[in-house]
């Protein structure tokens, strides 16, 4: 046999099945991209590296911004808890001060309304001034959207982009010169799967998402001469939170009817633990999702007409759901259930 013939055996019966299995293995068990998963595997860890660092998370009162701020606290870092309702966030400091060693200076409670924008420079100003720097803002605050295009007024998609996106923007812009000034810094941004897909019934939201990944994939660039300035995006798909209760609707002020329970999302202290890896270890995007919305991810980027064909049959589901007045996200795991 020549070289090239056993050199050819060789990839065909061991290489080739081995990829297919890992692949495979990959396909069925991930939660998170591949460079995201090897660094939690070989990585550095959150304990040692976020250790004393001034931390800054936005929407710190529920769901994945209460979990960063509990997990964070456990790491050993210094907070600035933010979002608008200043009695919750004591409530999350005083749970950060029972699960860590944290002392009650090292967290800061700084209540802020992301839709108020001239409020963001003096904010900023007083969350530097009480720890001198600031090393890490998490841009997290958000609101999501349940309401097909055709029935909702436009102010809701007036409120998705000056919340979701000139909210942070505006955030960012405060905090950037301080990190430009110092040389280093990271700004983590809490997009979405739909900030890089579609979904039915989040077109205002799935906008709003869509313009941070294009603002912030544009932003890095503009900063290769500061190396030691991180730009993270991560793109979770759904997790387990407060999203849906506090989701617009048609109307500005209509709540969403309709809350199933959350249980089959993804447990939101793995989707934290994911994201914290991703800062310390220098990630620029992250995807962060249980299957079948991992795998979904990779045909979107890969294969987009198989992933329309998909989503697009998953997406006629959901508004059919979403129209009979059931719960529009367990449709997509189980049979679907009025709550
Ligand atoms: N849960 C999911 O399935 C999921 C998936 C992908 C992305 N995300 C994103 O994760 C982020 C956190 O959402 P969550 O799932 O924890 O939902 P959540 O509703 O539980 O938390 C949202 C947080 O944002 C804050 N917030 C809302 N409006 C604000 C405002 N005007 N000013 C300041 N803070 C405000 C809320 O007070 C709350 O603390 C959002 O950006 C969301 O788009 C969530």
């Amino acid at each position: 046999m020549s070289v090239l013939e056993s050199s050819l055996a060789f990839v065909v019966w061991y290489l080739f099945p081995l990829y297919v299995v890992v692949s495979l293995v990959f396909a069925i068990f991930a939660d998170a991209d591949m460079t995201l998963l090897w660094a939690n595997l070989v990585g550095h860890r959150p304990e040692r590296r976020l250790k004393h660092r001034v931390v800054w998370v936005t929407g710190a009162s529920s769901g994945i911004g209460e979990e960063l701020a509990y997990q964070l606290a456990q790491c050993g870092a210094r907070l600035i808890l933010s979002s608008r309702r200043e009695s919750e966030l004591q409530r999350v400091k005083r749970r950060c001060l029972e699960c860590s060693h944290l002392q009650e200076d090292d967290i800061r409670v700084l209540p802020l309304d992301l839709l108020e924008r001239h409020s963001h420079e003096a904010i900023t100003q007083a969350a530097i001034q009480y720890f001198g720097h600031i090393d890490v803002l998490i841009n997290n605050g958000g609101r999501s959207q349940r309401s097909l295009f055709l029935e909702t007024n436009l102010e809701v998609y007036s409120a998705l982009m000056e919340l979701n996106f000139l909210g942070t923007v505006s955030l960012t812009k405060q905090v950037l010169p301080h990190m430009t000034e110092r040389g280093s810094g990271t700004i983590a941004t809490v997009s979405s799967v739909v900030g890089i897909a579609g979904a039915p019934l989040a077109t205002g939201y799935s906008a709003s998402k869509h313009a941070l990944q294009g603002f912030f994939n544009s932003l890095r660039t503009e900063l290769t001469d500061y190396p030691n300035i991180l730009v993270s995006t991560v793109c979770p798909g759904p997790v387990q939170s407060k999203i849906v209760d506090n989701a617009f609707t048609e109307a500005l002020h209509k709540p969403v009817p309709t809350v199933g329970s959350q249980e089959h999302k993804m447990c939101t202290r793995r989707c934290v633990r994911l994201m914290l890896v991703g800062i310390v270890n220098g990630i620029q995007e992250m995807w962060i999702a249980q299957q079948p919305f991992l795998f979904f991810y990779y045909a979107w980027q890969y294969t987009p007409t198989f992933a329309w064909f998909i989503t697009n049959k998953l997406g006629k589901k959901r508004v059919q759901n979403f129209k009979a007045g059931l719960d529009a996200d367990s449709a997509y795991f189980s049979k679907p259930k009025a709550s």
